[in-house]
Formats: C-alpha cells, sequence, structure tokens
C-alpha cells in the first residue's frame, strides 16, 4: 500500500515493542505460531486465464517458503485476496513438503479495509472473517486467530465460516461494491439524457433502507488495485466452473465501468469542438481517489490517455502521485503507442494554478479536498476562452462555476448554460 493516514502514529507506538521488521525470513518463520500470507495477487499477465484470472505465483512463493523453513506447526493464514479453494493449493504444497511433528493448518482472513482509511479499517472493521475446517483441529485455528482480533474487537463482529465461503465472501464483497458504482453510473448516463441529477436519485434510492445510501457516489469510474482484479477473477473462476451465464452477469460490472471511463473521456472531445489536437488540457488528480498516491486502474489513465491520442497536450497535477509514477503509467507500453510522444505532450505540476494557467479545459480526474477550495476567479482569468471545466468527481459548485464564466460539464446531470452542448449525446458540428 503507497500511503496510510495513520500508520506512522501505529509503528512509532509499536516498533521494536510488538512490531518488528526483518528481511531475515527464515527466523521469522521458524518463531512464529501464526503467519499471514499478505502478498500481491494481481491478474496475470501470461499463460492460461491471462487478464483475468488471479496470478498466485507470490502465493505459493510463501507457501513454499514456509514448507521449507518450517520447524514446527504453523497455522498459515490467506489474508491476500485468493480465488476459491486457493487454501486448497497451499495445503498441497505444504503437505507435499511434510516433515515429521510438523502440522498445517490453513485460514481465510480476507482483508476489507480500503486505501487511505486503512487505519481506521482496522481499528472498526464491520466485520473480522475468519474461515477454517470445520474438523476440531480447524475450531482451535480459528479460535487462536480470533484471540488475536478480540484483543481490539467484540467476538460478535468476529464471523467465522468454512474456508470457501470465507474466501468467495472477500470476492463477493468487492463485487457487490463494485456493482453499485456501476449501476450508479449507468443511470447517470440516463439523467444526461433526461435532465434527472443523479445526485438527486443516488439520494433518493439510498434513503431506502434496504439500499442504503453507500456507494452510490458516481463518478468517471471507480478504479483501485482490486475491484476490477476480483470481479475478472471471479468471472474466470464462474466460466471454469461452467456458469457463463453468472460469469457474463459480473463481467457487465466492469463492462459498465469501462463505458463510463470512455464516455466521460469523449464528452471532453466532443465539447471542445470535436477536437483536442494541440489544445492544452489540465488534468487536476491522477490517483484513483483522494488520500492516497497509488494510481493502480485509475480512471485517469485512461482519460489522459483518450486525450493524448486524440493529440492533445496535458498538464497535470496530483498533489501526492509522484511525477515519475504518472509519466511512467502513461508511457507503459500498454497505454502508449508513442512514449516520446507522450513524454513531449505531458507535463506535470506541483502547483495547480501553474498547471492550469494558458489551458483550454479543467479535467476533474480524482476527488481531492483541496480542488474545492481553488480560487477559481483567478483560474478562470488565467484559462484560454471559452474555459472549460469538466468534473468527473461531481465535488465542485457548478453554479457558481457557471457565475464565473466556465462552461461546466459533470457526471450525471445536465447543466445549462453550455455554449454548443447540451447532452453528452449531441456532438456539436462545426
Ligand atoms: N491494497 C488494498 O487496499 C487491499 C489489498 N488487498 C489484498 O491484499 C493483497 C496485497 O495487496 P497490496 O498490499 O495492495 O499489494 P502490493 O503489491 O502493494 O504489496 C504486496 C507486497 O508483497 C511483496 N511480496 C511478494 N512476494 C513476496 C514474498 N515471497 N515475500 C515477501 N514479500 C513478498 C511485494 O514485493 C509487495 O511489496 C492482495 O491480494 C490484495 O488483493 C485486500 C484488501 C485491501
Ligand atoms: O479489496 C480491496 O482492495 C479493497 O477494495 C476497495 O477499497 P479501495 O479500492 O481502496 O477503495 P474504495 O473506496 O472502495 O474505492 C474504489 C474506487 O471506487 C470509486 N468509488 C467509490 C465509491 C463510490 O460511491 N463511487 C466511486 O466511484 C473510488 O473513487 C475508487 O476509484 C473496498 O472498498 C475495500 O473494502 C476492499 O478491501
Amino acid at each position: 500500500m503507497l500511503s496510510m493516514p495513520g500508520l506512522d502514529e501505529v509503528v512509532k507506538q509499536c516498533r521494536n515493542k510488538n512490531l518488528f521488521f526483518s528481511t531475515d525470513i527464515e527466523t521469522a518463520i521458524r518463531e512464529a505460531e501464526l503467519i499471514f500470507i499478505s502478498v500481491n495477487t494481481p491478474t496475470k499477465t501470461y499463460g492460461n486465464g491471462r487478464g483475468r484470472a488471479a496470478d498466485l505465483k507470490y502465493v505459493e512463493g510463501c507457501a513454499r517458503m514456509i514448507a521449507d523453513m518450517s520447524q514446527n506447526s504453523k497455522i498459515v493464514v490467506e489474508k491476500s485476496t485468493v480465488p476459491v479453494r486457493a487454501a486448497e493449493s497451499i495445503m498441497h504444497i505444504l503437505k507435499a513438503n511434510h516433515k515429521p511433528g510438523v502440522r498445517y493448518d490453513i485460514l481465510s482472513n480476507p482483508e476489507f479495509l480500503a486505501e487511505g482509511t486503512a487505519v481506521e479499517d482496522l481499528f472498526q472493521p464491520d466485520r473480522v472473517l475468519i474461515g477454517g475446517e470445520e474438523t476440531p483441529e480447524g475450531k482451535a485455528a480459528i479460535e487462536k486467530l480470533c484471540w488475536v482480533y478480540e484483543h481490539w474487537i467484540p467476538k460478535k463482529n468476529i464471523l467465522m465460516t468454512n474456508t470457501w465461503s470465507s474466501e468467495l465472501s472477500k470476492l463477493a464483497a468487492n463485487a457487490f461494491l463494485a456493482q453499485r458504482i456501476s449501476s450508479i453510473n449507468s443511470l447517470s448516463a440516463v439523467c444526461e439524457a433526461t435532465g434527472a441529477d443523479v445526485s438527486e436519485v443516488a439520494r433518493a434510492v439510498g434513503l431506502d433502507s434496504r439500499i442504503g445510501p453507500k456507494f452510490l457516489q458516481a463518478s468517471v469510474g471507480f478504479g483501485g488495485s482490486c475491484f476490477q482484479k476480483d470481479i475478472l477473477n471471479l468471472v474466470y473462476i464462474c466460466e471454469g466452473l461452467n456458469l457463463p451465464e453468472v460469469a457474463a452477469y459480473w463481467q457487465q460490472v466492469i463492462d459498465m465501468n469501462e463505458y463510463q471511463k470512455t464516455r466521460f473521456s469523449q464528452k471532453i472531445i466532443e465539447c471542445l469542438f470535436n477536437t483536442v489536437t494541440d489544445k492544452r488540457i489540465s488534468i487536476l488528480g491522477f490517483a484513483f481517489k483522494k488520500n492516497t498516491g497509488d494510481t493502480r486502474e485509475t480512471p485517469a489513465i485512461t482519460v489522459c490517455k483518450t486525450l493524448l491520442d486524440e493529440g492533445a497536450q496535458l498538464n497535470i497535477y496530483d498533489p501526492k502521485v509522484e511525477p515519475e509514477q504518472i509519466m511512467g503509467d502513461l508511457t507503459h507500453p500498454k497505454i502508449a503507442e508513442s512514449p516520446e510522444h507522450v513524454k513531449k505532450a505531458v507535463q506535470i505540476f506541483s502547483d495547480p494554478y501553474d498547471a492550469v494557467r494558458g489551458t483550454h479545459a479543467i479535467v476533474i480526474c480524482t476527488e481531492w479536498d483541496e480542488f474545492t477550495s481553488l480560487n477559481y476567479e483567478r483560474i478562470y482569468q488565467s484559462m484560454m476562452k471559452p474555459a472549460y471545466i469538466f468534473d468527473g468527481r461531481k465535488i465542485l459548485q457548478h453554479e457558481r462555476l457557471q457565475q464565473i464564466g466556465f462552461h461546466v460539464q459533470t457526471i450525471g446531470k445536465k447543466l445549462n448554460r453550455n455554449l454548443l452542448t447540451r447532452s453528452w449525446g449531441s456532438i456539436p458540428q462545426l
């Protein structure tokens, strides 16, 4: 994880008391009673299941290390997000390297924290989930892990299930969360075409206690290292289980997200008189959400790529993402046909006012709080005219911006007083 408010304090309090960092893996494994495997499980980029299945090579690497180095019994905890029945593969590796007197129990204990609120989520999780075998030994292992959490979490909030339910629940939780975003984003297109306001719709729908208000914020699309990866993994599993209808159902959540990112990007081009060639556009925010410097699967990449492919020049500002990261993402072989072209067309700024000066349009890609309190009168004066703002996160005061003179477009709301377009559907002809 790249950034975590509150983590420094926790580390300062605990370091060298009950928290020790070491690269001596052998000793660490030998001394541990419980071992958490928390390594990355990215989408496979090669071979069978490429682009969809979870790559378990790092998890397998850990299992082999544990098998090699253990001299007494271990409880191995799957903390990484894994496909259903991954625990079986881990157990297979551990058992194949059996040593006398060494017994392994595998538990699934998926992580539900979100980036930016990780420490908060750790202290006050909605639930802790522990899955294990329904044998006396399995139950004893679950109790041991439970005991760790009970130091700060009431036992009633610790849910115990069988291993496969626990593994699947993690994928299911992410799929449900992403599905809500895709659902509201699909309705944002309907709102723009009809005059309904997606925020009002989300509020009205979310007040139904059976639905609830969270995760109904329409946006340029969801990003982050997990939603897409985990749903692709779920789809892959369903296909492997010969459940094509179920696979297609969840695939649609990803497809809708792609549609939303593309729709927003195309809207920018349409509004800027159908051509952005040689126009300079400022991108405010590059992280996949606020309070993190993480750019994995950030929708900003799609927006930037689309504009760059159309010949635009970009000024990019993000308060937390390192310039090398932004350039690396945009020149990645999967994104850029010509990295040299991208390097010439993109400038990265450390000040938002410098980033927007002289540009034709501002595109908000991340909901950083600081973007709401910028001096937009000053910004307007410094921009090319007509000056456009595309608010992909619905965080700005649109009427106020229109009073200043901006042409404003956002997600899920048809804003009046735009020069040439009334809705995302109408393409101005020059
Ligand atoms: N990032 C998040 O907010 C959440 C992540 N998860 C899951 O947690 C897992 C880890 O995610 P991230 O922390 O984001 O990944 P990450 O890629 O940021 O970190 C994983 C780390 O594991 C290290 N690693 C790989 N193999 C290793 C080995 N054999 N020994 C020691 N270290 C090794 C990598 O070098 C890397 O530093 C994934 O399965 C993810 O789906 C679950 C909930 C939230
Ligand atoms: O498995 C994981 O890695 C984690 O994935 C998500 O956490 P995270 O990706 O850190 O961030 P979220 O807050 O869920 O946001 C994901 C994306 O959805 C977008 N989003 C979120 C909520 C919303 O209403 N609308 C919306 O567009 C965010 O801007 C962001 O791009 C889940 O929320 C965590 O519970 C889970 O543990």
